[in-house]
């Protein structure tokens, strides 16, 4: 007599990715809610891939590492040359640097992330209230701006907030925030006309040119917060990417984690007390034909017990319908145009419309 066979009935639903995003995003409090909530494991949506984790770098570096440019603004008084010739060097390789002695005070620095901070922990009810992912009147809070085109989602959520050059209306700012963030961006406005000046400079262009050209209108801000994460080596704080803009002007505090992409690997972009840290973004490499390079960078979850606070203002053209490409001044016969023309909102679109991994600007090369 044969032996009866077994049949196995497997009771359990097949794991529905798309509907638990979708709930997560309906609780409209983000990973903040859930560190509240006392998870101990990551919910799956999070966990990424293994090719992305087995190329996270998280270990501790030598004093040796490879850290990226820090330039004294302060010494344009004693020799402007060579403030321009090391920021030309930094946005001609790696594509970041920090700048100190840039003049804003010490105090902004500090109220403004403490401002961003306690916007992501308020009481969960207030966060829900501005929880959308259309700008709409220029303030919204979001947990993972690709959320629906991502594969695996990150542990942050975000704050963004219109700046320019139609600002959100200063009602519309959250209260915890509003006085730091509008001070915020005057002193961001400050600081990148001086470093569009100098990159202008660095391009052997006339001083103005860079800046006439409207990149200091177009003005967004990002507030991140990176809560603890329970499994920091099975996610990540923000995925690989290059910003598309310009210029990005960044605030980080002292937790750390945020990583850049150079010849020699991924290096870390250490923490430094007043220090900024510039980014060329990938217009910039574009209509700069290349002379200038945006860089990929990352944020590790936080494995810290504190959770990390960094602020960005992304810097964009403000002229959404004009075409840009390689700035004439800078082709030639020998050095022909590597990109196409193409208006800000062909680009911001292609590049809203995937997932944040890559560079958007290999679409606008020249056939
Ligand atoms: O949080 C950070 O340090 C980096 C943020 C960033 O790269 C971005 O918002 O594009
Ligand atoms: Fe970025």
């Amino acid at each position: 007599m044969s032996s009866p066979v077994a049949t196995v009935v497997c009771t359990a639903a097949p794991y529905d990715r798309a509907k638990a995003v979708k709930e997560f995003d309906e609780t409209k409090v983000g990973v903040k809610g859930l560190v509240d909530s006392g998870v101990k494991a990551i919910p799956p949506i999070f966990v990424h891939p293994p090719e992305t984790l087995a190329d996270l770098k998280r270990e501790a570096e030598p004093e040796s590492a490879p850290e990226i440019p820090t330039v004294d603004l302060g010494a344009v008084q004693g020799s402007r040359a060579a403030v321009v010739e090391q920021i030309r060097q930094a946005a001609s390789t790696v594509g970041f640097f920090q700048v100190i002695n840039h003049g804003v005070p010490e105090e902004l620095l500090r109220r403004t992330l403490a401002a961003v901070k306690a916007f992501h922990e308020q009481p969960a009810e207030d966060r829900a209230r501005v929880y959308r992912r259309e700008m709409g009147k220029g303030v919204s809070y979001i947990s993972n701006v690709d959320l629906f085109q991502s594969k695996a989602a990150s542990w942050r959520d975000t704050i963004q907030i219109r700046l320019g050059p139609t600002a959100a209306d200063s009602s519309e700012i959250p209260e915890v925030c509003r006085e730091e963030v509008m001070e915020w961006d005057k002193e961001v406005v400050r600081v990148s006309t001086v470093l569009y000046e100098l990159l202008s400079e660095g391009l052997g262009l006339g001083a103005e040119r860079l800046r006439e050209m409207g990149l200091v209108e177009g003005r967004v801000m990002v507030g991140h917060y990176y809560p603890f994460c329970p499994q920091p080596d099975l996610t990540v704080g923000l995925n690989s990417h290059a910003d598309p803009g310009a210029l990005t002007v960044l605030l980080q505090d002292h937790i750390g984690g945020l990583q850049v992409e150079t010849k020699q690997g991924w290096i870390h972009v250490k923490p430094q007390p007043q220090a900024l840290v510039i980014n060329i973004g990938d217009f910039l490499q574009i209509i700069s034909n290349e002379a200038y390079k945006s860089a990929h960078h990352r944020v590790l979850a936080n494995h810290s017990n504190e959770p990390r606070v960094s602020v960005a203002v992304f810097l964009n053209p403000s002229d959404r319908e004009r075409l840009f490409g390689p700035l004439p001044e800078l082709t030639s016969t020998e050095k022909p145009a590597f990109y196409r023309n193409f208006t800000l909102n062909e680009f911001m679109t292609r590049f809203f419309n995937k997932e944040l991994d890559g560079k958007s600007l290999t679409n606008f090369f020249r056939q």
